[in-house]
């Protein structure tokens, strides 16, 4: 908990202790305050000195106590955490924070009510509340304001990035930063302010810092929130609060940052945010059927890996592991990807603050594969073929040292055929990343039917070493995500052929909270990606039998409208036109194309459709209520082993908006009979749509009484797992 211990004479050591992250739970909070009072009141201390445990500072307030996880009367809890910060600042001896591992949320609050603050140069500091739908309401959003001036803290409270040891001490954030011992640094650094008055230390006391251009930072943050989160309440009480701090008093300002806080906690968006926060920890936590899990399975230490392909996925891949300090060796048949990438890994360095030289000495490119073989790991992300694929892995099969695990960006094809082309299929896996790779945060691992523990471990913690979030699906055509991508897309062209535009289905996808609508989505990635795809599988091109009709496949309905458009060299952004219409090849701004009215109103004609109007409603609930309903038949069959994986990897891969939880979490909210209700309803409307019929799972779930989401995961083990 907390407890304090004399050093050096009148430097008292006061020690939060609550692991994990020693976060302040109210009985923590209480527990450090009693700390300070009775340091303070020991007349052999001259300065305090407050450190975490177990190398880290705070991980903030308890959050499953905020999200009513665990039984504490919420006002006790909360207001517990503001007055430990008020007797801090308050302390009329002087209190220094020593901070390390990371000052987040309530624990940077905490070290804000402190007089001073050093920190460990690997220290991270932030307020992340926005994150989790709160806002700092233990006095962040005033007291930060005031050390760092207006917009840099507007900018942390409303956006929740945390910053380096070395950038907070730019900020001011932070009085001193070390590279060694920081208990010891905090010490001496103790002794040496001993004596200094703290009137103008305690935060609360500084006069409210009054920007010129005010209003125009306050709509600039506002305009980037509803850019990031359209509909999410937190960043426009962030942006709120924050204001406060310019225009009110700081009391005045600390009461509306509770109210504000009061406003959010309860609300349905800081429920789902929370719900996210746990669900990408528990997603950590995967298993096999044969009994191997996280906990039994120790990963293999990568300590060089290999890129083979550095296409728009490759080049992304290889500079995560650079940037995590790993080795690479990277290799092409198309010398002029190698020069793409040696400009990218430079502007990486760049932004990471880091020479040109510390990225490319880690990079070896290569256009032999027998550089390949000292790899401890091996991702190929070649063209999406699978005959080019088994080749490759029956070469590297021979090539690489025999303990090289070898995995695969595929983003839909068969892992387990990958596997039978090697002479390791136990140590094949498939890694998928997501566009672009270097910046999003999701990693799907794809489980072959002979995948062992140590190449999943393997592959999980590289996820987590590069700051993504792994989690682990069995293999199956399009694996989770992309699985669930196809049935959304689709009812998207069926709306379409029913009479509605693209503009009005992302209209309603984006008031939903996707920062793009599926047209628009489709138009960036490029239509011909899906092309190929459907070509593959027989739906579209050459392969379709002759005498298909052009709107059945296999006996079900089929919108050929992307088709279509493919044939008519409309392949979205790269050339200029695809569902909507952009300035030139490449172009980014989207305006609706008459041309496309037109191809709509003609192809209807054609095939006798009449158009009627949709509402926002119906083109909600067909699209998502797909796209969900897939999810289920994913947990049902065990391509994934709980909602919250289905979830995370929605949240973080496809934009879902995270303030709705993700697909399967909106369900559960929205409530299971009543979805089920209205997939029964469409899939009246629609009988040759049989992603529209109810899976068994969500009617199992119904019969059961809806339970919560929180029991699903263990409701599914009794069903097939894969995982
Ligand atoms: C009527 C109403 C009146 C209202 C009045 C209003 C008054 C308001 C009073 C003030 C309220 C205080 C407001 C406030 O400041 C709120 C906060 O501080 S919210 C918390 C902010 N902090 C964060 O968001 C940090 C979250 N954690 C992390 O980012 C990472 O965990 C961390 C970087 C710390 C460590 O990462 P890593 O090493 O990778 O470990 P894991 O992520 O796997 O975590 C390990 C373990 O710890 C659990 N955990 C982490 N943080 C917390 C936490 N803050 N609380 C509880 N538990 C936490 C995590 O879940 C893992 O446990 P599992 O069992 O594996 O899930
Ligand atoms: N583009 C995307 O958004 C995503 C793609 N993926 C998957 O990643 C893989 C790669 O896709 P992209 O990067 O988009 O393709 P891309 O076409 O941009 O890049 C592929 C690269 O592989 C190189 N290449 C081809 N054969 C090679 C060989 N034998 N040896 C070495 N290099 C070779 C090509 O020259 C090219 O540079 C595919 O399997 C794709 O399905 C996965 C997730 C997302």
């Amino acid at each position: 908990m907390a407890q304090y211990s004399r050093v050096r004479g009148s430097v008292a050591l006061l020690r939060l202790t609550n692991p994990p992250v020693n976060a302040l739970s109210a009985a923590v909070s209480r527990d450090l305050e009693r700390a300070v009072r009775s340091a303070c009141a020991d007349s052999a201390v001259r300065v305090l000195v407050l450190r975490g445990h177990g190398g880290t500072f705070c991980g903030g307030a308890d959050i499953r106590e905020l999200a009513g996880l665990v039984d504490v009367p919420f006002r006790v809890g909360v207001s517990s955490l503001v007055a430990l910060v008020d007797a801090v600042e308050a302390a009329e001896k002087p209190v220094v924070a020593a901070i390390e591992g990371v000052a987040l949320g309530g624990g940077l609050e905490l070290a804000l009510g402190c007089h001073f603050r050093i920190a460990h140069g690997q220290a991270r500091l932030g307020l992340p509340e926005v994150t989790l739908g709160l806002l700092p309401a233990a006095g962040g959003t005033q007291r930060l304001p005031r050390l760092v001036g207006f917009p840099a803290a507007l900018e942390l409270v409303a956006t929740g990035r945390d910053v380096s040891a070395e950038e907070a001490l730019a900020l001011g954030l932070v009085d001193h930063v070390t590279d060694g011992d920081v208990e010891e640094a905090a010490v001496e650094f103790a002794r040496r302010v001993a004596d200094e008055p703290l009137a103008s230390r305690r935060l609360s006391t500084r006069p409210p810092p009054r920007p010129a251009d005010l209003d125009t930072l306050l709509q600039v943050a506002l305009e980037r929130a509803q850019r990031r989160a359209r509909g999410a309440l937190a960043p426009v009480a962030c942006v709120q609060a924050v204001r406060a701090a310019a225009t009110l008093p700081f009391t005045q300002g600390l009461q509306l940052e509770q109210e504000l806080m009061a406003a959010l906690l309860p609300s349905n968006q800081a429920r789902a945010m929370q719900y996210c926060f746990f669900a990408q920890r528990i997603v950590g936590k995967w298993s096999l059927p044969g009994g191997a899990n996280w906990r039994n399975s120790p990963a293999r230490a990568v300590s060089r890996a290999a890129v083979i392909g550095l296409g728009t996925m490759g080049r992304g891949i290889a500079v995560s592991l650079v940037r995590a300090g790993i080795p690479v060796v990277a290799m092409e048949t198309d010398e002029k990807q190698l020069r793409v990438v040696t400009a990218m890994l430079e502007r990486e360095a760049a932004k990471q603050r880091r020479s040109p030289d510390s990225y490319l000495q880690l990079v070896q490119f290569t256009l032999e594969r027998r550089d390949l073989g000292d790899a401890d790991l091996v991702v190929e992300a070649v063209f999406e073929d699978l005959a080019l694929k088994k080749r490759l892995f029956a070469e590297l099969s021979s090539s690489c040292r025999p303990d090289t695990l070898l995995c695969s960006n595929t983003s839909a094809l068969d892992v387990d055929a990958l596997a039978a082309a090697t002479r390791r299929p136990e140590l094949v896996v498939g890694m998928h990343f997501f566009a672009p790779a270097h910046v999003m945060k999701l990693l799907e691992v794809v489980c072959g039917a002979r995948s062992s523990p140590v190449a999943v471990a393997t592959a999980m913690q590289l996820g987590k070493r590069l700051g993504k979030v792994s989690v682990a699906v069995a293999n199956c055509p399009g694996f989770a995500g992309n699985r669930m991508l196809k049935p959304y897309v689709e009812q998207a062209s069926f709306l379409l052929e029913e009479g509605a535009t693209p503009q009005q289905v992302d209209a309603v996808l984006e008031d939903f909270g996707f920062a793009m609508g599926v047209f628009r989505m489709s138009d960036l990635s490029g239509l011909d990606v899906g092309w190929r795809v459907r070509e593959e599988a027989g739906l579209a091109g050459p392969t379709v039998p002759p005498g298909e009709s052009a709107r059945r496949r296999h006996g079900c309905r089929y919108s050929p409208l992307a088709d279509l458009l493919c044939e008519h060299g409309r392949l979205g952004q790269k050339t200029g036109r695809g569902w909507y219409l952009y300035e030139g090849p490449g172009g980014r701004a989207a305006t609706p194309d008459p041309w496309l009215h037109d191809f709509l109103d003609q192809y209807r004609r054609r095939h006798g459709l009449r158009p009627r109007r949709i509402d926002q409603q119906e083109v909600l609930e067909r699209c998502l209520y797909a796209l969900a309903n897939e999810g289920f038949r994913i947990l049902e069959e065990g391509v994934a082993a709980g909602p919250e994986d289905i979830d995370t990897i929605y949240v973080l891969g496809y934009g879902w908006p995270a303030h709705r939880g993700g697909p399967m979490y909106h369900v559960a909210a929205v409530g299971l009979p009543a979805v089920l209700s209205r997939l029964e309803h469409f899939r009246r409307l629609h009988p040759d749509v049989p992603q529209l019929r109810p899976s068994a799972l969500l009617r199992h779930l119904v019969a059961e009484g809806s339970p919560p989401i929180s029991r699903w995961r263990e409701l599914l083990k009794g069903l097939r797992s894969q995982l």
